[in-house]
């Protein structure tokens, strides 16, 4: 029988961005309705960022038990991926049960309501035989899914996507990475230090495409030194499957790539179709929802996360969410701002990004000073010794004399990033910054070499 019912909210997706936001609406004493068609919580803690970070936190383990040879002495580990597997499972996903995450938003007030839902009209979702009218509104936080390249052959393989991956009770031989990105060189570095002999394969001429060109250097050096064979501007043409074995074809000819497995990590989109956007005059084969700095698509929907195409990442989701928030519960605030958009690619070394590269800033007019210093020339690199390698990067707008991007590569460079993005954030002037004290022997120390050499 079909119902209608009248509610203050509707949340579609309950990602990290739509929990929090469902979760907060409902503490503040909204009735909302929160939409889920699999699991409370999302991407990042079943398929993405947690259990991938928990491999990788057992990777570099194992790195650095290889590194001890050269420093402390013999240090003997013998890889298990099972104790990996285990946590995944047993810590990190619950054996991908959502029941916590659930019940923390009932706990709260907030309506779960499990289906694949699609908007049927301004502020009215269905879901299976109910439709919800919001009264404030509706908002959509369904996030991407896997692209995969239309690559004659492929779609009729078993190739595994981040799921698998992270779903996979034992390591395969072999593995092909098709698809040289955060996924790819996250996943093949982990991979491979567990014993797997992997080829990532990346259409582009260089690894992180997206980020400064010596970023894509560092992460192929450090792939290869564990092993991993890095194809760049390689393009599959074929994809093949013979029941044990994937064979990848190369634009470039030679003998076809073998290996066990397959994983797909070629980017993401939003499934804007399926989800209705047409019912409110919406473009549903848009590559993103198109938001104000408020966080509104149209009128009465709200939209944040993977879907609005400012960044897949969970802090953007949930700086986003915070927002939203206060937009519907009609408190000012200040509008997005994507200047200082701080991104961590976590291979050894961790490579961090703020704002824009030298080329984006170049591309945006901007008179541009920029520097590159090695970690290895500071104390700290240069004590640090195997595994230590990285960069401090700078783009500064020269007119303005502040920071608009900068990378920091080695070592808990996520963690170094830190202070660049404050800097790049609150426009700090460099000449401040040069006159600043940095802690002696920091690898943050190498921000005051880079900011003395720029030029
Ligand atoms: C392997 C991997 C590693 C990652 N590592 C990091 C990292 O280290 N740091 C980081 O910041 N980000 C990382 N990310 C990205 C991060 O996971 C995403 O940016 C984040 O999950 C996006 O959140 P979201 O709120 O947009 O929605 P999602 O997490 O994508 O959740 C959307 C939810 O909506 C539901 N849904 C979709 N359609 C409907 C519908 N029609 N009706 C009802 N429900 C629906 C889905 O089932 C899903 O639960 C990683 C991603 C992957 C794949
Ligand atoms: N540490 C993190 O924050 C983290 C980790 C993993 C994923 N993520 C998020 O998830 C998103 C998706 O990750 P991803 O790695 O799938 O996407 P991505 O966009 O980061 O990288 C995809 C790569 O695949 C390449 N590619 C595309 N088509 C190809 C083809 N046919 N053959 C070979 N290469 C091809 C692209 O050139 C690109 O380098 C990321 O954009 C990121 O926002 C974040």
């Amino acid at each position: 029988m079909r119902t209608n019912e009248q509610v203050d909210v509707v949340v579609v997706g309950l990602g990290p961005g739509g929990e929090h936001i469902a979760g907060t609406l409902a503490e503040a004493g909204l009735d909302v309705v929160g939409i889920e068609a699999e699991l409370v919580g999302g991407e990042c803690p079943y398929w993405g960022c947690v259990p991938s970070k928990m491999m990788i936190r057992a990777g570099n383990l194992l790195a650095e038990a290889g590194r001890a040879p050269a420093l402390a002495g013999e240090a003997a580990v013998a890889p298990d991926w099972g104790k990996v597997s285990g946590r995944v499972r047993g810590e990190a996903t619950d054996d991908w049960n959502d029941r916590v995450a659930a019940d923390r938003l009932t706990a709260k007030g907030g309506r779960l309501v499990r289906g694949r839902a699609r908007m049927s009209g301004t502020r009215r979702v269905s879901v299976g035989d109910q439709t919800f009218e919001a009264r404030r509104g509706v908002v959509l936080a369904t996030g991407t899914r896997p692209r995969v390249p239309p690559v004659p052959g492929l779609a009729r393989t078993p190739y595994w996507t981040n799921r698998d991956a992270m779903a996979a009770k034992e390591l395969p031989a072999s593995m092909i990475v098709l698809g040289g990105g955060a996924i790819g060189v996250e996943l093949a570095q982990v991979f491979a230090r567990f014993g797997c002999r992997v080829t990532v394969v990346e259409g582009q001429d260089r690894l992180l495409s997206q980020e400064e060109p010596e970023a894509g250097e560092l992460a192929t050096r450090a792939l290869r030194a564990d092993g991993v064979s890095v194809r760049t501007a390689a393009r599959a043409t074929q994809v093949g499957h013979d029941g044990t074995a994937f064979t990848v074809r190369l634009e470039e000819g030679g003998e076809p790539l073998r290996a066990e497995r397959l994983l797909v990590a070629t980017g993401r989109y939003a499934d804007l179709a399926t989800l209705g956007v047409d019912a409110v005059e919406l473009d549903p084969e848009a590559r993103a929802l198109h938001t104000d700095g408020q966080m509104r698509a149209a009128d009465g929907l709200w939209a944040v996360g993977d879907i609005t195409g400012r960044g897949a990442f969970t802090h953007v989701s949930m700086y986003q969410a915070e927002i939203a928030v206060r937009d519907i519960l009609g408190q000012p605030g200040p509008d997005a701002d994507y200047r200082a958009l701080p991104r961590v690619t976590f291979t050894d070394p961790e490579i961090g990004a703020v704002g824009l590269t030298e080329r984006q800033a170049r591309q945006q007019g901007l008179r541009v000073r920029t520097s590159v210093v090695p970690l290895s020339s500071s104390t700290r690199g240069w004590i640090h010794g195997p595994g230590g390698e990285g960069f401090i990067k700078l783009v500064e707008d020269a007119e303005r004399g502040v920071l608009v991007g900068a990378t920091s590569a080695g070592p808990a460079g996520g963690e170094v990033l830190y202070g660049l993005n404050v800097a790049v954030h609150a426009e700090a002037p460099v000449a401040r910054l040069q006159h600043m004290i940095y802690t002696y022997p920091t690898f943050h120390r190498t921000i005051e070499a880079a900011l003395g050499a720029l030029n």
